[in-house]
């Protein structure tokens, strides 16, 4: 490893820096091997299979042959430097890519040994099946009530009022809000606050009973009480549902999930015990991006 030393002054003092590591000055497309991930990417009887996965936006690739198993009921974490394809490859998962007209993605993507990308596939049961919550809140400009009441409206999972009634009160609970709101169900949704406004996306994905929940950065908008709030959610419901989070905070990796997958330049390099990942990973680059050298 490179170190460098360097001279700092204070008080009208020299003293010598203590050494700190520099990048490695190979280029990470050299120690990288296309398709080879370290550590424990497998599962066994995983909720997602996926195979030689690969996204193209227009001639440009963006996930370069990765392959990974989501195991049911666990949290895994997505984590690497910006534009390594953490959003990409979490989109595969419930199609959020077709809305791109110049995205296009290969490989086996399998949930529940279905095709996530079957052409006969109904895009709408999938992604009721696999939610999302994304960067920044975004309630729908109606009542609090109309936001969580909308899925289960669209996907007739309620025949009476007061089924539908309980469906919204279930998911308020569950997104740790029902109390902050229970006496404002008819209020608009966006004079929430921000965290407020959060959970209660999580609380509209709960609504239509998903397997799996997607966060794409939920807690990038959000101080940290609101954040801490989230992730204490976040931790309640990996008993009910499988949890994909992209984070930029690798403290909010460590807290949160039971995996940790480190992407970098659309490579999947590492899939490790998140414990393991952020105290002797077993790649180098891994290391690089922990110890905050580069990212
Ligand atoms: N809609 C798009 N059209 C063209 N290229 C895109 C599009 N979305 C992403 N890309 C490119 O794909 C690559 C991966 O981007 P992606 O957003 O998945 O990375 P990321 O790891 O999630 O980044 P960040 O941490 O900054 O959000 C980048 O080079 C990005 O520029």
């Amino acid at each position: 490893m490179n170190t460098m030393n360097s001279t700092v002054t204070s008080n009208n003092e020299t003293t010598e820096a203590p050494a700190v590591p520099v990048q490695d000055e190979r280029p990470a497309e050299t120690i990288i091997q296309e398709g080879v991930t370290v550590g424990s990417p497998y599962a066994d009887d995983p909720k997602f299979k996926l195979r030689d996965v690969e996204v193209f936006y227009g001639e440009s690739r963006a996930i370069k042959k990765i392959s990974l198993d989501i195991a049911r009921n666990e949290v895994i974490a997505f984590i690497g430097p910006s534009g390594c394809g953490k959003s990409t490859f979490l989109r595969c998962l419930n199609r959020m890519n077709d809305s791109i007209d110049i995205c296009s993605v290969k490989g086996e993507l399998m949930l529940d040994d279905q095709n996530i990308y079957d052409p006969k596939r109904d895009v709408v049961e999938l992604r009721a099946r696999v939610g999302m919550v994304f960067q920044k809140p975004n309630p729908f400009p109606k009542s609090i009530y109309d936001n969580v009441a909308y899925g289960p409206r669209i996907h007739g999972l309620a025949n009476r009022k007061s089924d539908l009634d309980d469906i919204v009160e279930d998911s308020l609970r569950k997104a740790g809000l029902w109390n902050e709101v229970k006496d404002r169900l008819d209020a608009t949704a966006t004079g929430m606050s921000g965290g407020q406004q959060q959970r209660l996306c999580i609380a509209r994905a709960i609504a239509v009973s998903p397997e799996v929940i997607l966060m794409d950065e939920p807690c990038s908008a959000l101080d940290p009480i609101a954040t801490a709030k989230v992730e204490e959610l976040i931790a309640e419901m990996s008993e009910s549902y499988t949890i994909v989070i992209v984070t930029h905070s690798m403290q909010q990796a460590a807290r949160v999930s039971n995996r940790t997958a480190y992407f970098h330049l659309g490579h999947l390099v590492e899939v490790n015990e998140t414990d393991k990942v952020f105290t002797s990973p077993d790649h180098e680059l891994t290391e690089s991006y922990i110890t905050g050298r580069f990212g």
